[in-house]
């Protein structure tokens, strides 16, 4: 199906002024990574006008993407949809972008107006000169449903999701990169297959760069009521039973959840067997990693010994296992529990990654690592909220991390060994980086685990403090930093 083209939404949409604009306005925005940068300027790269629904519009919109440049050189790709109306007052104030005289400009995706013709054009499968929109065949499209409204999701999110009418969620991407995005890669090559726990895909908006098609936004079915895994697991960490036989029930099937998710991957994008030059090519990438987390993490450094040593037992040993197409940022976060059962969201990677890092093959461990690391963290969290004392909190993890081990050994039909420790050993300092750029307050969390991974040879004695920021150590009170012993973080 296809529509008309429509008119641009003015000749030169990106007036010197709504430049300007953007500049300032783009670094206090989560989802443009750009926090305490400054943009020098922005080059339109597209400008999609969000097609009128054929009514009394009252906006008018473009799916907008810039390239910004930072006054440190480096530039990044944005997906930035704006809307225009003369009157704004539903739009919240953060949102807000210019005052031209005439108009507001504004974030779009706090408009459900342009937000749902935007759903309209996906749905009709429209197309031109810079955009391609596909629509899967669906019942969840399905007319005469309630309309019951659009909302903009308030989490953090690095991309921007929105609930439309309680049956489809709309995900922008907001660092649109080059080529197909991986998260909508893994759900059309996967569309067919009705055992792979994850939303049914309903269609994508793509734009046409100069490099290609480029990802802009992808419909899926909304699941209604479900709950994230970080969300029950907090909740079972503050509630009565904490640990009990239902949550363990959960966490177990959680595992082999995963185990039939690697599966159905391998089967749809092929695997290769970890040979010693995979395995090398592999302990050079996650060491180079390592070096660089710490040359933006300092109290990293002091564990690097130790943490190099975990990373070399991964490959001593007779090679085993397999690489594949993997999730690559698996975490409590990205799956969704609903009336029993368990679907996995989010395949784009770690937000941060370059492109070609996100679709690499992987040891599938590194995703366990991945979910591991998260239940350490539920706790971490709990315990850095007072919600409960370290030692039932380590108790939780030990638990909880044996459950989901079982779960997904069971069902793959392998354990993990000395791998599964180094891809914790990454995705810890990898965290202690994201928590620095991101939520400074939550850094102790994953630097108790890297304190736990290295093991007792670098590790400060009780009551000594190792600062996330400096990584100095000195004597003090719990703060910033500290590291007990007895850490939450694990067993
Ligand atoms: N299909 C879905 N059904 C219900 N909720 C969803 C669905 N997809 C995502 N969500 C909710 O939206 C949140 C953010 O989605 P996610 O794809 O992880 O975005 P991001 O990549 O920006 O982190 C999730 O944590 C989840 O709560
Ligand atoms: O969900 P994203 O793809 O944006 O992933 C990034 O943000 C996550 C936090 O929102 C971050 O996850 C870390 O914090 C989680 C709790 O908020 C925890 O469950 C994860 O285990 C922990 O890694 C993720 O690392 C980052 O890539």
């Amino acid at each position: 199906m296809s529509a008309p083209a429509a008119a641009p939404v003015r000749p030169d949409p990106v007036s010197a002024e709504l430049a300007a604009a953007l500049c300032r306005w783009l670094p206090a925005r989560r989802w443009s990574g750009l926090a305490g940068r400054t943009v020098s300027h922005v080059e339109t790269l597209a400008w999609i006008p969000i097609a009128p629904a054929g009514g009394a519009e009252t906006a008018d919109g473009a799916l907008v993407v810039l390239a910004a440049h930072l006054d440190d050189g480096e530039t990044v790709r944005l997906h930035v949809p704006l809307g225009r109306r003369r009157d704004a007052s539903a739009v919240p104030d953060e949102d807000l972008v210019l005052w031209t005289g005439r108009h507001w400009v504004f974030d779009a995706t706090a408009d459900p107006e342009l937000m749902r013709r935007l759903v309209a054009m996906i749905r009709r499968g429209d197309r031109g000169p810079e955009l391609v929109c596909t629509a899967e065949r669906s019942p969840y499209w399905r007319p005469g449903r309630a309309a019951t409204g659009v909302r903009r999701l308030d989490g953090e999110q690095s991309n921007t999701s929105l609930v439309i009418d309680g049956r489809m969620i709309l995900k922008l991407f907001r660092r649109p990169g080059p080529g197909l995005n991986p998260e909508l890669e893994v759900q059309r090559r996967l569309r067919a297959d009705a055992g792979m726990p994850i939303p049914a895909l309903l269609g994508a908006a793509e734009a046409r760069l100069s490099g290609g098609l480029a990802t802009l936004a992808v419909l899926t079915r909304y699941v209604p009521g479900a709950v994230d895994g970080w969300h029950l697991l907090l909740d079972d960490l503050a509630g009565p039973e904490r640990g009990g036989a239902a949550i363990s029930a959960a966490v177990r099937e959680l595992g082999a959840t995963v185990a039939g998710m690697h599966r159905r991957l391998a089967v749809a994008f092929g695997s290769a067997r970890l040979t010693d030059e995979l395995r090398a090519g592999l302990h050079t990438d996650l060491t180079r990693r390592l070096n660089e987390a710490a040359g933006v993490a300092p109290s990293l450094r002091l564990y690097l010994p130790a943490l190099r040593g975990v990373l070399a037992r991964a490959v001593a040993g007779p090679p085993a296992g397999h690489v594949q197409r993997v999730h690559g940022d698996l975490h409590l976060g990205q799956v969704l529990r609903s009336d029993g059962r368990w679907l996995v969201i989010d395949f784009e990677g770690e937000p941060a990654a370059p492109a070609v890092d996100r679709v690499a093959w992987r040891s599938p461990w590194q995703d366990v690592a991945g979910m591991l690391r998260s239940l350490d963290y539920a706790a971490g969290h709990a315990v850095l909220e007072g919600v409960v004392p370290v030692v039932p909190a380590r108790a939780w993890v030990s638990r909880l991390r044996g459950e989901f081990l079982a779960g997904y050994t069971a069902a793959a039909g392998a354990v993990g060994g000395a791998l599964l420790g180094a891809y914790e050993v990454d995705k810890a300092v990898y965290e202690v980086v994201y928590e620095l750029r991101n939520r400074p307050g939550w850094t102790d969390i994953p630097m108790a685990a890297v304190h736990r991974l290295a093991g007792s040879s670098s590790r400060p004695q009780p009551g000594e403090r190792v600062s996330a920021r400096s990584g100095s150590t000195s004597s003090g009170v719990a703060g910033s930093g500290q590291v007990e012993e007895g850490s939450f973080s694990g067993d």
